[in-house]
This record gives structure tokens, sequence and C-alpha cells, in this order.
């Protein structure tokens, strides 16, 4: 068996602790007969153990011990106060001197660095038995560290000895994960950019939350908040995996006036750190996502281990490459020796772990060397001369309720056009609106609350708080919108178009005259005072806008309404003015009025962020109702071409109902001369006369073969006939003749025969369909007399018979007894065809 290894300690001391923390086998990796490969030894070292190969030849087969020495190192039985005791709170008091910490813990997936940062999923139950008091049983070096800082805070608070002492604690939370960052106080799933100030050698997060607490019980409800957004899975190697690198930062601050009156601010920074742990494709049997996942997470890892290697080489500071990788860009002013730094080594036991383990043990062995020399208490003293800090203060205050007195007023302007007064934006007003819009550009689309200047101040989030009051000034000299009103811009002022436009045109009266808009919603100027007092002074007293905020309007979006501005956010706008007022108080102590001109500024800038969003909201809600008024118009639109093809489509019926009629008109004239003219043959028939064209008979509806009795063969025999030719005419349908009865009735001649001869015994119905027929025709009874008109009269029963199914011989009895008598000429009962010859019968 070989020995290796470096028993050695850290070199930097205090400053810096590299920690081994082994857990305990688990159920499962116990119960798939796994085996400790690990241990810890006195001293704190730990031994690694290969286990020789069966049958090993080669040397690298041999079974091999590993020994590490580090600054603590804890076997599986360690608790997790014992831990947190042995490192993070060893840095506790370098917190509260104003010195920054970094602690992550690193280590393959599942070997407890969630465990050892946060505890474990019992900790909230711990936590309610009351850890503070000592029963801190599983509460992780996260809650831990908090309590302590809290409980120091407190104490340091108590102990205050400096004027105006303050003490401040605010925290972020941030996840790295697949190269990304994301708030998870404030998830948006925005990708936030890493900032450096290499001056003051800080690294940051642009646009990341910082939520300031009271107490570390406010902050564990903002990590649970956190934890709920951070990015966790269930793998082969841990059913809770983190998928991400968790960063929680804690900003503490310590405010005091010194000897000369100014304030000075001391900030230390704590980041305590849950990496995501490495993991090998072939073990996880990760797959996708996941695997993806864990390909970002070791690159992330290896980027950290190469900045450690080049840290740990002595003067290589600047060939550690931060920017290959999120997290050690993060990371840079903690490694590069900014911080205090605790490194926790974690390693699973198990010998099917062997390799991830002996990779961590070196890797934390390596991490020894780096040469750590924080910066001691960093100190940001605001060494601006009172008078000189007055000044600005008054200009800076001065510029804000000018740029915010503009802002009310537009925004009066766009309430009134909003409201109705001015449906359609005139052209100044569209230049109020681009104004605007341009002002919300240059904000980066949202205005921050800006916080009391410090000039000193070199972190970045302490420089971008000053930004707000440079950007007011230079966006209103870059801005180079027309003025509204041209009379009233003074060319080349340094103040720029957004003060141009509200110099006064004159005064009325002697007093105050304010800054109005015309009708035309250009912005009438005001009285000078609102610039200057008589005596040359400018202030806050000076400014007497009276905007009914009450009634700001109310937009309907999407059904609902919605209220376009939070009254609470700018209800006591004048409150605050009034209270900063007393800044201009020369009778007031300096102290007093810095505090009230500070105040004033910070309410000033938050009023004018409330109205720049207002703004914005009114320019979305004109938006919205152009686009819904387009839409309007092009409904109307619609439906007017709807009507105007209803109105075509209406006038063609017309016109074909007409036509139609003229028509049924026509027709009824058409059937009236036919009837005149069958009746004139048929008149011509009973009285005996000679009908000589066949025509003549058509005429009328009768074909001529019908009635000739030579084409009628098997007369007698009562069946169906099926010789007798069937005219090739269709027999005119609905052609009914309509004529008064005797009684001046309408009758209609065939049908009513035919209903009528339904009606009796088949032999009366013959006779009374004959006397019908005559009496249809107006004929007298007296002309049927003679033998030659029964001839005629046998016809048409025949043909009354065959229409109405009379039976052969027995039906047609009469006709036969006086001549043609024929009257099964008919079709018999079988035949029920209206286009046969019988169809033709007396109903043309
Ligand atoms: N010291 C310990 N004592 C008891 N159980 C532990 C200890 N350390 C870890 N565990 C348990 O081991 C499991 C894995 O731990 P943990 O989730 O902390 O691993 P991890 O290193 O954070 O993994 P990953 O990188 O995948 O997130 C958990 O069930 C945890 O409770």
């Amino acid at each position: 068996m070989v020995l290796r290894g470096n028993r050695t300690a850290s070199i930097n001391g205090d400053n810096m602790l590299v920690a081994v923390r082994m857990r305990p086998l688990s159920m499962k990796e116990l119960q798939s007969g796994q085996r400790s490969c690990c241990e810890v030894m006195g001293d704190k070292i730990v031994a690694i153990t290969k286990a020789k190969k069966p049958g090993a030849v080669l040397k690298s087969e041999m079974g091999s011990v590993n020994e590490y020495q580090f600054d603590e190192a804890f076997d599986a039985n360690v608790p997790q106060y014992e831990v947190y005791q042995r490192t993070a709170k060893r840095l506790i008091p370098s917190v509260l001197e104003g010195f920054n910490v970094t602690v992550f813990a690193y280590g393959a997936t599942g070997a407890g660095k969630t465990h050892t940062m946060m505890g474990s999923e019992r900790m909230d139950a711990e936590r309610a038995t009351g850890a503070e008091n000592g029963n801190t049983g599983v509460c992780g070096i996260i809650p831990l560290t908090l309590m302590d800082i809290f409980a120091g805070m407190k104490q340091k608070q108590a102990e205050a000895t400096l004027p105006e002492e303050k003490w401040s604690l605010s925290v972020s939370y941030l996840e790295v994960y697949n190269e990304k960052i994301r708030d998870l106080l404030e998830p948006s799933g925005i990708n936030l950019p890493v900032q450096e100030d290499p001056k003051a050698g800080i690294v940051g997060v642009g646009g990341l939350a910082a939520k300031s607490a009271e107490s570390s019980e406010q902050v564990m409800e903002l990590l649970r908040f956190g934890n709920t957004n951070r990015r966790t899975h269930a793998t082969d190697a841990n059913a809770t995996s983190s998928r991400s690198h968790a960063v929680l930062q804690i900003i503490m601050k310590q405010r005091w006036n010194n000897s000369k009156g100014r304030e000075v601010t001391r900030e230390s920074r704590v980041n305590l750190i849950d990496l995501a742990g490495s993991e090998r494709a072939g073990k996880t049997n990760n797959r996708g996502k996941r695997l993806q996942e864990g390909a970002n997470i070791n690159r992330s890892l290896l980027a950290l281990a190469n900045c450690i290697n080049a840290l740990a080489q002595g003067n290589t500071r600047k060939n550690a490459k931060y920017r290959d990788s999120k997290l050690t860009h993060l990371l840079k002013s903690s490694l590069e020796g900014q911080c205090k730094l605790i490194i926790i080594a974690n390693i699973n036991p198990s010998d099917d772990m062997f390799e991830d383990s002996h990779n961590t043990l070196k890797y934390a062995n390596r991490a020894k060397c780096m040469k750590i020399d924080p910066k001691v208490v960093r100190l940001r003293e605001r060494d601006m001369a009172w008078p000189e800090r007055e000044k600005n203060m008054k200009r800076q205050s001065n510029e804000q309720s000018k740029e915010n007195d503009l802002l009310k007023k537009q925004v009066e302007a766009l309430q009134q056009m909003l409201n109705g007064n001015c449906p359609v934006l005139p052209n100044n007003g569209l230049d109020v609106l681009e104004n605007l819009k341009m002002q919300v550009q240059a904000d980066g689309g949202e205005a921050r609350v800006p916080s009391p200047p410090s000039p000193t101040h070199s972190c970045p989030g302490a420089r971008g708080a000053r930004k707000p009051f440079r950007r007011a000034k230079s966006l209103s000299s870059a801005s180079s919108v027309a003025s509204l009103d041209s009379g009233s811009v003074k060319k080349g002022s340094k103040r720029g178009s957004l003060f141009k436009r509200v110099r006064r045109s004159g005064s009325v009266g002697g007093e105050k005259n304010l800054t109005a808009i015309n009708e035309d919603h250009s912005i009438k100027g005001g009285d000078d005072s609102i610039f200057r007092d008589d005596d040359g002074a400018t202030g806050p007293d000076d400014v007497e806008v009276d905007v009914d905020y009450t009634r700001l309007p109310h937009i309907k979006k999407n059904g609902s309404e919605k209220n376009l501005m939070d009254m609470s956010d700018i209800s006591d706008i004048s409150a605050h003015e009034s209270v900063a007022a007393s800044g201009f108080d020369e009778n007031l102590p300096v102290d007093d009025r810095l505090g009230a001109l500070e105040s004033r500024v910070m309410d000033m800038a938050a009023s004018r962020k409330v109205m720049l969003d207002f703004i914005t909201n009114l320019q979305a809600a004109k938006d919205d109702a152009e686009t819904e008024r387009e839409r309007a118009r092009r409904r109307a639109e619609k439906a007017e071409r709807e009507i105007l093809e209803q109105r075509d489509l209406l006038e063609k019926l017309k016109a074909q109902v007409e036509l139609e009629r003229a028509n049924a008109v026509q027709a009824a004239r058409d059937r009236e001369f036919a009837d005149m003219q069958r009746k004139a043959v048929l008149g011509k028939s009973l009285a005996g006369e000679v009908v000589e064209s066949s025509s003549e008979m058509e005429s009328v509806g009768v074909v001529p073969e019908a009635l000739d009795l030579s084409t009628i063969s098997g007369a007698s025999s009562g069946g169906p006939r099926t010789d007798v030719p069937v005219s090739s005419r269709t027999p005119p349908r609905n052609r009914e003749k309509v004529q008064d009865d005797k009684r001046g009735r309408p009758v209609t001649g065939g049908r009513r025969i035919i209903r009528r001869a339904r009606g009796g015994s088949e032999e009366s119905k013959g006779e009374e369909d004959y006397r019908e027929v005559r009496e249809a025709f107006g004929e007298e009874s007296g002309n049927m007399k003679s033998e030659e008109n029964d001839g005629i009269r046998g016809k048409v029963l025949g043909v009354l018979g065959g229409r109405n199914n009379y039976r052969g011989e027995e039906k047609g009895k009469k006709g036969k007894m006086r001549g043609f008598g024929h009257a099964k000429v008919g079709m018999g009962e079988e035949n029920d065809n209206p286009f046969s010859i019988a169809g033709v019968g007396l109903r043309g």
C-alpha cells in the first residue's frame, strides 16, 4: 500500500479556511454493499483508500492511501452546529468589522453540500423548537450565520458609541443555472448581467433585488421563497439534486457621523454559496435536460478549479480566467483576495465514489495554497465639505422639483386628452408624448429611486444610485425636441428643452402665475417665481401646482378597469414638500437641513418615478384607445359593406318577384285564352258540329287518337290498356280552368268534377260528371237530347271514367248504351298515370 499525501495546513491564517466534511453512508448505499473508503483521522487529516484491483499487476491498479491535511476535517458523526462553529462562525466578528466573507461548499453530487449550507428538511421544525438557544441540530451554515450576524448587529447597535450610528442589513439571492443568472427573490426569467467595478474591486449583478430585513426569520422567509424558485431535480445520485449554483448575498451597513459632520458608511458583504455538485454522466444516468445541466455544472466547476489552480500558483492572479464561467466571474473578488474565504469540501465516503471524493480532496488541498489578503475595513466617507454639499443638494432638489412640476403638468395635459377634452392629440401634444417617451427610454425603461448621493461611494450599486440626478440633467440638456411654446425658449440654455418649455410668458396681477396647459395643449409659461424667489433664491415654496390627483383616469382595458396610478404613491407629495422645505431653513441645524434635503431629493425622485410610470401608462392607454378606435372603424366599414350587399340583394329579389308576377299574369291570360278555345271546341262538339282540325282538339288537351275507337283493341276485356298511344305531350299541369258556376262561385273545372265523381255511386257519378261538364262549360242540357250527341257524351264520360278509374263497361254503361259508351277507354282502376290519355281527359 502506497502512502501519499500533503499534510500542510492553509497558509492564509485567519483569512482563509479549507475544511472537509465527510457524510455518513446512506441506508441505500449500505444495502447495496458499498463500503467507506475515507477516514477522518486526528490532526485534521483525511485519508482516502483506493482498493487493490483483484489480480492487479500494474502500479495504477495497486491499492493506495492518500492523506491530506486541512484546516478542519469533519467525520460523519460531527453535527451541523459543530461544523458551523469551527468554520463560518469564526468569521462573524470579521463581518461585523466590515470584512467581506465568502463561504462555499464544493463536492460531487450527493456529497452533502446543501445539507451543510442550508440544513436538512427538518430544519423548520427544529428551528421552531429554538435553534437560537443552542438547539441547532439540523440548521445549516446559512441560517446559523444569519442568526449570529443579526445577534451581533443587535449587540453593536446596543453598544453604539458613534454619533448617529445605525446598522442595517439587506439580502439578495440568485442562482446560476445553465450559465444564466436569475434573481430568486424577484424571479423574472431575465438573465442578469455581471457588472464589475474595477476601481472598487467589486463584482456585482445588475438589476438584482436587494431586500432589507430586520431579523434572521425574515431572511429565512426570503430564502424559503427563493428556494421554491431554485432549480432542483431528482437524479439517480440525489433525490433533491441542486441543478444550479445558489448565491445568498448579505449586505451589512454601519453608518455614523464623524467628528467633522460627515457621514461614514462601512459596508461588508457575506456570500454564502451552495454550489451544484460535479457529476459523471455514466454514474448519474442523466439524459436530455439533466445531462445538459450536468455539463454546464461541470464546466463552471472546472473553471472554478482552474482559477483556484492559477491563484494557488502564487503570483499569477492575472492568469486566472474568471470570465470562463458566470460562477467564477461572480466569485472573482472573493477569489482574488478581497474576501475572507471558507471552502468546505464535501465528500461521499462510498468506495463507489472514490474518484469523485479523491478529486474533491485534491482540489481542496490545492485551494489551501491560494493567497488571500482581504482588504481591511472599507470605509466610505462623504468627503465633501458641508457648504458645497448643501449647494449641491439644493441644486439637485430644484432640478427634481422643476422636473416634477413639468411632469405634473404633462400628466394633467394627458389626463385632459384622455378624458376626452381632446380626443385627437394635436401636434404639440404628440411632441409632449414623444418627449416623454424619450425620457422614459433614457431611463432605461424604468426610473429608479435614487439613494442619497455619496461621491466617494465606490460600490456599483451606490454609484448607480446617483445616476438619476445626472441622468435628469443630461437628459434635459440632450433633449432636442422642439419647444411647445417657442416664444419662451431660451436657446442655448443649459437647462434644455424640458425646462425651457415652462419658462414664463408673463405674470398676472402679481400673483404667482402657474404654468398651465393652453387650449391647444401646449404648455403655457408660468411666473419665473417657479424658479426664483424675489430675492433670487430658489426653493420648493415657489412650487404651487394644483393637481387634483383624485381625478386620475381609470382606463378600461380588456373589460376590467385599470387605475393608471397608485394613489398612495403620490397623494402625499405636498406633505413631502413641506417637510423638505425645512432643508432651506437657514435657522435649522445643518444636519437637520441636510437630512431634510436628502429626504426631499428622494421623495422627489420617487414621485418622479410614479409620474413617469403614470405617463407611460397613459401613453399605453392612448395607444390602446387608438387601436380600439381603428378596430371600431374597420368594424363599422364592414357593417356598411354588408348593409349595401343586403340592399342589392333585396333589389334583385324585388325585380325577380315583379318578373314572376308578370309571368303569372301572362300565364293566367294564356290559360283563359286556351279555356275559351277549348270551350269553343267542346261547344262545337256538343252542338254536333264536326271538329275538323286535330289542332282544335289538341288545343283543349284532347288527343284525337285517344278518342279514335278504331285504335282501341280489347276494349271489352276490362284489363288495363297497353296499346292506347300515350300522348307524347306532357299534359299541362296546374292549368285548371277557373270559372264561375251558376251561383257565381269559382269552379275548378276538371278537378271539381273528379272530386264529385269520387263521391256518389258509380253510375250516378258518371251522370253527375257529365252534367257538371255541361254545366261547367255552360251548355244547355237540352242540347244533349240528340242521339248524335250521345257519342260525344260517351267520349266525355269515357275520359272521365279513365281519369276517375271507372271500371270498364259497367262504369261506362250509359255511354255504351248511348253510342260510344266505351267508358273503359279509360285506363281502368289500375291506371292512375296522370300522363296517360286518361290523364289528358278533362284536366287540360
Ligand atoms: N452530514 C450528513 N448527515 C446526514 N445526512 C447527510 C449528511 N450530508 C448529506 N446528507 C444527506 O445526503 C443526501 C444528499 O445531500 P445533499 O442534497 O446535501 O447533497 P448535495 O451535495 O447538495 O447534492 P447536489 O449537488 O446533487 O445538490 C441528502 O439526503 C442529505 O440529507
